[in-house]
């Protein structure tokens, strides 16, 4: 394994980092030597959209670090204003056949190996968090965000339907009463109401500082027998990770028929364009 001290990329408080991988270009693994926390960045330009290899990145990075003995994991963001924009809706408009397979697909892996992960989960909400965005973020055990950002799944405003695991997920996290309000509106919550609400655990001023109250979340593991609180943590999640693993083959086929219709389809031009417009303002 390459070994490569990263420094200048840390603040100065950090000791040493193990780059884990650098052979995937969309995400970054950083161990820190002192902690044996890793730090798992997400990094695709311009808006960390969860295509097809961003989330074959992701995945491959939460392997590493299950295999790699960390003591926990903290998800984030390279970009200093969006934690991630959701699905990467190209991926669903006028969709490949094969491609949109694969895509969902490794998109249901990638939860499955996030939310079910047998060591402490953090994330580090640095900026924008919609839809998929919010999906990584809730399925981490614990949510530090930034101030003037927004989160949540916003689905609903889009013309379509979280599946079943989106649901499950917020609702691991929030009263059923609110995620089910919160869902059928499609509601983006400021940091400061996703906080009020339950839906981030803290708000940090900076990355940084976001970064070390996760840090001190999975530390507050340290003293816990492992094998004690990752089976105790899969016993929690079990039933759900269970139900996609029954349904993965109807949940894709379900995926598959739904984004096809054409008023979806028309739906999701009409707000690639709206998000184009915007952009060019
Ligand atoms: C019965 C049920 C059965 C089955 C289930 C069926 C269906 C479920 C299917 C799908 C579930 C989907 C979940 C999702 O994640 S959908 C994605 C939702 N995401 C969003 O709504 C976010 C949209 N983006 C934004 O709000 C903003 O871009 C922002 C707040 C993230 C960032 O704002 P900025 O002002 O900083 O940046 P922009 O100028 O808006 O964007 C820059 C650039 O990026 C493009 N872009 C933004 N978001 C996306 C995206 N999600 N996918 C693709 N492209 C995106 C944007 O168009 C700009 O592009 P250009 O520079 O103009 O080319």
């Amino acid at each position: 394994m390459m070994r490569t001290k990263l420094l200048s990329l840390v603040p100065r408080a950090t000791v040493a980092c193990r780059h884990m991988s650098s052979a995937t270009k969309l995400t970054t693994v950083e161990v820190n030597d002192k902690t044996g926390i890793a730090t798992l960045t997400m990094n695709r330009p311009p808006v960390n959209g969860l295509n097809l290899e961003l989330l074959r990145d992701l995945q491959q990075s939460i392997e590493e670090i299950e295999g790699n003995k960390s003591c926990g994991l903290i998800l984030t963001s390279s970009n200093p204003t969006i934690f991630s924009a959701g699905l990467d809706i190209l991926e669903m408009y006028k969709p490949d056949k094969e491609r949109i397979r694969a895509f969902w697909t490794q998109l249901q892996d990638v939860w499955l190996a996030l939310y079910g992960s047998s060591v402490p989960t953090a994330a580090a909400i640095n900026g924008h968090s919609p839809a998929g965005g919010c999906l990584l973020a809730a399925s981490c055990e614990y949510r530090v965000m930034l101030p003037k950002f927004t989160i949540g799944l916003n689905e609903t405003q889009l013309g379509i339907v979280a599946p079943q695991w989106f649901m499950s997920t917020y609702l691991s996290i929030l009263p059923r009463r609110e995620a089910e309000r919160s869902l059928n509106q499609g509601r983006m919550f400021t940091t400061e109401e996703a906080l009020r609400v339950g839906l981030v655990d803290e708000i940090a001023s900076s990355k940084e500082e976001a970064l070390a109250k996760c840090a001190d979340f999975i530390a507050t593991f340290a003293k816990v027998n492992p094998l004690a609180r990752s089976l105790t943590k899969q016993q929690f999640r079990s039933a759900d990770l269970q139900q996609l693993e029954n349904e993965r083959v109807q949940d894709l086929e379900k995926f598959l028929f739904f984004i096809n219709q054409p008023a979806v389809q028309k739906g999701l031009g009409i707000y690639l364009e709206s998000l184009k417009k915007k952009s060019k303002n």
